[in-house]
């Protein structure tokens, strides 16, 4: 399931994080494409021994962990460092899929990717971030503070920036339910009740709802 996150980031957060991205220094982010890298990668991204990078990286983990619908949709257990990555023109991130496992070894499974977009989508030409599913190309380009959280499984890319800058801070999130399937009836076990609690739904309906989520979630997680 793709979750479209309006506002994950407020304006504020956008502009603090882009004042700090203003001064950071940018290396050449072909390096961690995989096999494929340089032929496909074209981006620059914070170096992560750069000075500002941990802070950026500690403030964007610390919202993003207490995103509502991130913590529905993916029942995170782990989440990696963020990258900030900027794509000018004649920059862009060609198909592919992200590793299986990323960060130290013996590192962490990527179950679901997250992209915030840091800029407004008028500021660039190009520059989406394309999802190949079983339902033809899916197409996003948020507004800035908006995020795309998606299964880690798809081939996807981020088309040719052809004018303007593209911001972007990407990461990666191991899930407690790692089968996406499993993921999603949860998901829609929590949507439910959020409904009936917004709307006063029924206290026995609510509570039997609530009874099969909480029930699946202790037979399918992994803490
Ligand atoms: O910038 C994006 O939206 C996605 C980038 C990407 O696919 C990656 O870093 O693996
Ligand atoms: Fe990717």
């Amino acid at each position: 399931m793709v979750a479209v996150i309006d506002g994950l980031l407020t304006k504020e957060q956008v502009q603090t994080i882009a004042k700090r991205l203003f001064s950071a220094k940018f290396a050449d982010g072909s390096m961690s494409g995989g096999p494929l890298g340089k032929e496909i990668k074209k981006n620059t991204q914070v170096a992560p021994n750069s000075p500002e990078y941990r802070e950026l990286a500690d403030f964007v983990l610390s919202i993003i962990k207490q995103n509502e619908t991130v913590a529905i949709n993916a029942i995170p257990r782990r989440i990696l460092p963020p990258i900030f990555a900027s794509y000018t023109e004649g920059h862009r991130y060609g198909d592919h899929v992200d590793a299986a496992l990323m960060g130290q070894w013996p590192g962490m499974r990527t179950d679901l990717s997250i992209t915030i977009f840091l800029n407004e989508p008028g500021a660039y030409e190009g520059g989406e971030l394309v999802l190949v599913t079983d339902f033809g190309e899916q197409v996003y380009k948020g507004k800035a503070g908006d995020a795309v959280l998606y299964p880690t499984h798809y081939r996807h890319r981020v088309n040719p920036v052809t004018k303007g800058r593209r911001m972007a801070i990407v990461t990666w999130m191991e899930s407690m339910v790692r089968d996406p399937a499993r993921r999603e009836i949860i998901g829609d076990l929590a949507a439910v009740m959020e409904r009936l609690v917004a709307t006063k739904g029924d206290e026995e309906l609510m509570l039997r709802v609530e009874k099969a989520r909480l029930n699946l979630l202790r037979m399918w997680a992994d803490s």
